[in-house]
């Protein structure tokens, strides 16, 4: 197949409440949404995952769209490709802006899978007919908030809690939550907000039996996780550190990670995210799929590749009413008893709604 059109759409959309990290609040939600289409005119769309400010990795949605435009889609356009896996190779060349790379090549794997007439899922090679999903909450301004939140999301089936810690908001909110949830799967992402310095004050998150704390040193780090770890009862999982395959393998020879958190943009693409997939796999890591308050595309993506038999937890990927009125594909991504069912359709299985893409598109650009 040959790439021979690529419509890069500048997408707000504003999520329904604001969520809050150790790094700062968002709620108008900027990315790019992107559309390839190939010599017989099918299409295949994709979504980049960076934020417009660079809190969680470098890539912003300008970055990404330079990228894009002025380096990857002179790559790709016209090439013959027969498997989406060519375009990591062909997009090698260029160091980093993994965001970018992923967003188009998300763009190729559905545009193959729906020439094959065979589902994303399928095409990655998983196998499951649902999948089972936690969620993600951003810090409140009050810990009786909080646990109304949690019981609000158990009450609708969510089978993992996740929780944002920073330093003066950590030990005392996950003790008042597990005095209120003492069996709920609940876990701490720290986003990089703690140092060695901190070593005794994390140690005390282990009288809690967290499934995990997730990134709790610098976001590019993996030797100092490895001190931590082996001070820690808590299973340490990477999530900022790991930008590739290599980086995987080089935090589990060092005891720095036990779990890794899979999200397809930070690695660059779903054939890189499936690869690390396979070596965890192979080598006893269990692996969840991260989210990153995607739109439709974006969710139907990491849907699509926690089909994959090592997605041990459940995932951030949440249904769409969680963070949309309205999303921007049909049917929406719906979450009942805590799973969603894997669509079985060509391609991501979930149909782009040309009224809400065009409602929320600031401005868009064509490339053929
Ligand atoms: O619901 C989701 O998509 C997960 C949200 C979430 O936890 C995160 C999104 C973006 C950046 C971070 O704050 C964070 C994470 O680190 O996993
Ligand atoms: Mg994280």
């Amino acid at each position: 197949m040959q790439i021979k059109k690529v419509t890069v759409r500048k997408m707000k959309m504003r999520m329904k409440e604001p969520f809050a990290t150790s790094f700062g609040t968002m709620q108008d939600k900027q990315f790019l949404l992107l559309e390839v289409k190939d010599e017989k005119g099918n299409t295949g769309w994709g979504e980049s995952v960076a934020f417009d400010a660079p809190w969680y990795t470098e890539e912003t949605v300008e970055t990404n769209l330079h990228m894009i435009r002025d380096f990857l889609i002179p790559i790709l356009l016209g090439k013959e490709i027969t498997h989406p896996d060519e375009v990591g190779v062909l997009f090698s060349p260029i160091r980093k802006n993994n965001m970018a790379k992923a967003a188009i090549e998300g763009a190729v794997w559905d545009l193959y899978a729906k020439r094959k007439g065979i589902s994303l899922a399928e095409a990655l090679g998983g196998n499951r007919e649902q999948i089972e999903v936690g969620i993600s909450i951003g810090i409140q301004e009050n810990l009786a908030r909080l646990i109304e939140k949690v019981q609000g999301y158990l009450d609708e089936g969510y089978k993992r809690i996740k929780v944002k810690i920073k330093p003066g908001a950590d030990i005392d909110v996950i003790r008042g939550l597990r005095e209120a949830f003492p069996n709920v799967p609940l876990m701490a992402d720290a986003n990089s907000a703690y140092s060695l310095d901190d070593i005794d004050l994390l140690k005390q998150l282990d009288e809690f039996n967290l499934l995990m704390i997730e990134q709790p040193l610098a976001y590019d780090d993996i030797f100092d996780h490895a001190v931590l770890q082996k001070e820690l009862k808590t299973p340490i999982c990477l999530d900022e550190s790991i930008l590739s395959l290599e980086d995987v393998r080089k935090a589990v020879e060092m005891g720095s990670t036990k779990v890794i958190n899979v999200k397809i943009g930070r690695v660059g693409g779903l054939s890189e995210a499936k690869r690390i997939h396979d070596y965890c796999m192979a080598n006893g890591i269990p692996v969840w799929c991260g989210g990153m308050l995607e739109a439709g595309i974006g969710r139907a993506h990491n849907i699509a590749l926690t089909t994959l038999p090592n997605f041990v937890f459940p995932g951030d990927t949440a249904g769409s009413s969680r963070y949309w009125e309205e999303d921007i594909i049909k049917p929406e991504v719906v979450v009942e008893d805590g799973f969603i069912t894997v669509p079985d359709a060509p391609g991501i299985g979930y149909s782009p709604d040309f009224q809400t893409i065009d409602e929320f598109t600031t401005v868009s650009y064509h490339f053929e």
